[in-house]
């Protein structure tokens, strides 16, 4: 079947493109999945986008030799059509302080990571989730302190700051208004709160969201775990397109 050539997809990346592991520099990708994106991205006209929380060099070095858009850091940075416009730390000295203080306050902490991404930061407890309380109250203080141009993400057993003009719903919406994303509709397949925002553009956009795995949410439809989505991936780059039907429902 072929399918029309009428969508954009956007993709999550942890939980949605690899499985969610221990460490947030362990994750992989699946054999032969960047050929597969690489595949459907030529068959929707380069109408496709990674959308995470990673840094976008972090996206690259995992997807390789898949090159092709992505957001990253929440829209904080992203690449369309081979154009970078990269998150610049030095634009944010008093968050760069404040991760210098986190360092200082979790590191004697076992099991306890700081993801320092450059414009933003995360802190992990899935290994140490006694100090889940810990964790987020140094990261609400540094939040308050930071002010009203930083704000709160919270995720999988992780909290993370980030410039306030960041969500995934906001730079979908930006990607829907440039060549080659404008005029079609958006699926977006994500698996977490932090993919919540932008399945609530896609649906007021007209599009249809995917979620992985269980837990509340709006998305429309939903597939069990990311080997599903590996299949549907490979089904679609097949069919040279996004094919709904037969999509389970949320
Ligand atoms: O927007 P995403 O691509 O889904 O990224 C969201 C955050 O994901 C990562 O953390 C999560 O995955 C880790 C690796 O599996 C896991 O150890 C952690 O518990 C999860 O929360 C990533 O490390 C963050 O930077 C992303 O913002």
């Amino acid at each position: 079947m072929t399918a029309p050539p009428n969508h954009a997809l956007f993709l999550d990346f942890d939980g949605t493109l690899v499985e969610i592991v221990d460490r947030p520099d362990a994750v992989a990708v699946g054999a032969g999945v960047p050929q597969t994106l690489e595949r459907l991205s030529q068959a929707l006209g380069g109408a496709l986008a990674i959308v995470s929380g990673r840094p976008i060099a972090f996206l690259d070095g995992k997807l390789a030799p898949f090159h092709g858009d992505a957001a990253g850091l929440h829209g904080v940075e992203r690449r369309l059509a081979g154009v970078l416009h990269p998150c610049r730390p030095e634009e944010h000295p008093a968050l760069r302080r404040g991760i210098a203080e986190l360092h200082e306050a979790l590191d004697p902490i076992e099991n306890v990571i700081i993801e320092d991404k450059g414009c933003s930061v995360a802190v992990h407890w899935r290994m140490a989730p006694a100090e889940e309380a810990r964790a987020k109250g140094l990261l609400e203080d540094l939040a308050a302190r930071l002010g009203a141009e930083y704000r709160i993400q919270h995720g999988k057993m992780v909290a993370e700051i980030l410039p306030a003009l960041s969500g995934k719903g906001r730079i979908i919406a930006h990607f829907m208004e440039s060549a080659p994303y404008a005029g079609r509709r958006p699926v977006f397949i994500g698996d977490d709160l932090t993919d919540e925002n932008g399945f609530e553009t896609v649906n007021r956009l007209g599009g249809v969201a995917v979620r992985i795995g269980d837990g509340d949410t709006c998305a429309s439809h939903r597939l069990p775990d990311v080997p599903a989505l590996y299949a549907t991936l490979e089904r679609w780059a097949n069919a040279g397109g996004v094919d709904l039907e037969g999509l389970p429902e949320a």
